[in-house]
């Protein structure tokens, strides 16, 4: 991509989907245990991230592609253990890791971590991430593209709440957010936030997570 190009890009990142003006912490009275933060990195992070997830090797066993530190956690069984151990966390990893849990944003630090790639038209199903195989704070940080993250009641399903994911935002889930709620993104090219429709471009995220080892 040309720097014009790149230029143009992050001009029409800024035009075209709702922003972050300035850090916003959010709580929400109907989920107990979501919190989403705004402009947890900043643009440089975000960059310097992006550019190191995108040298390493991508999995392709899945509808998009991931990356999965640390432990790799298998879909199927729904299950984690030292068996599937991978190793240390990147150190490019660990300096994020180290920040969530120095913000008090995981009460442990993480040490698995996945990357998950989403473009236009790809989303992931409604889902509670593995109760026995991650601790209770599961966090998520988004990079590239804003999108509806949608969560549904476990017990009532036509509770479903939509929260709009900021590029460098910050989504953390304790509690009931975290055990009540399925949390998922649909698989669709645009969303509809405050009335007006955002065309998805490519989102990245990585989700920190502590396993626990029986
Ligand atoms: O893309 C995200 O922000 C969430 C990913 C997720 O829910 C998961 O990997 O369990
Ligand atoms: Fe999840």
């Amino acid at each position: 991509m040309s720097y014009i190009h790149l230029k143009l890009s992050l001009l029409d990142q800024q035009t075209t989907q709702p922003q972050p003006t300035r850090k916003k912490v959010l709580l929400f009275d109907a989920i107990r245990g979501l919190q989403y933060i705004e402009d947890y990195i900043d643009e440089r992070q975000h960059d310097w991230l992006l550019d190191h997830i995108d040298k390493q090797p991508w999995l392709d066993d899945l509808k998009r592609r991931v990356q999965h530190y640390g432990f790799k956690y298998d879909y199927k069984a729904r299950k984690v253990n030292l068996d599937m151990r991978i190793g240390e966390l990147p150190e490019w990893l660990k300096r994020f890791r180290d920040k969530l849990y120095k913000d008090g944003q995981m009460p442990r630090a993480a040490d698995q971590v996945i990357v998950n790639e989403y473009l236009p038209g790809q989303g992931i199903a409604s889902h509670i991430d593995c109760e026995p195989c991650f601790e209770g704070t599961i966090v998520s940080l988004s990079l590239g593209s804003g999108c509806i993250m949608d969560f549904t009641n476990k017990s009532d399903k036509t509770k479903k709440i939509p929260v709009w994911l900021a590029p460098r935002s910050l989504v953390v889930l304790n509690g009931e957010a975290r055990h009540e709620w399925l949390h998922g993104i649909a698989a669709r090219r645009s969303d509809e936030w405050d009335g007006q429709k955002y065309e998805r471009r490519r989102r990245v995220s990585l989700t920190f997570r502590k396993v626990i080892i029986k």
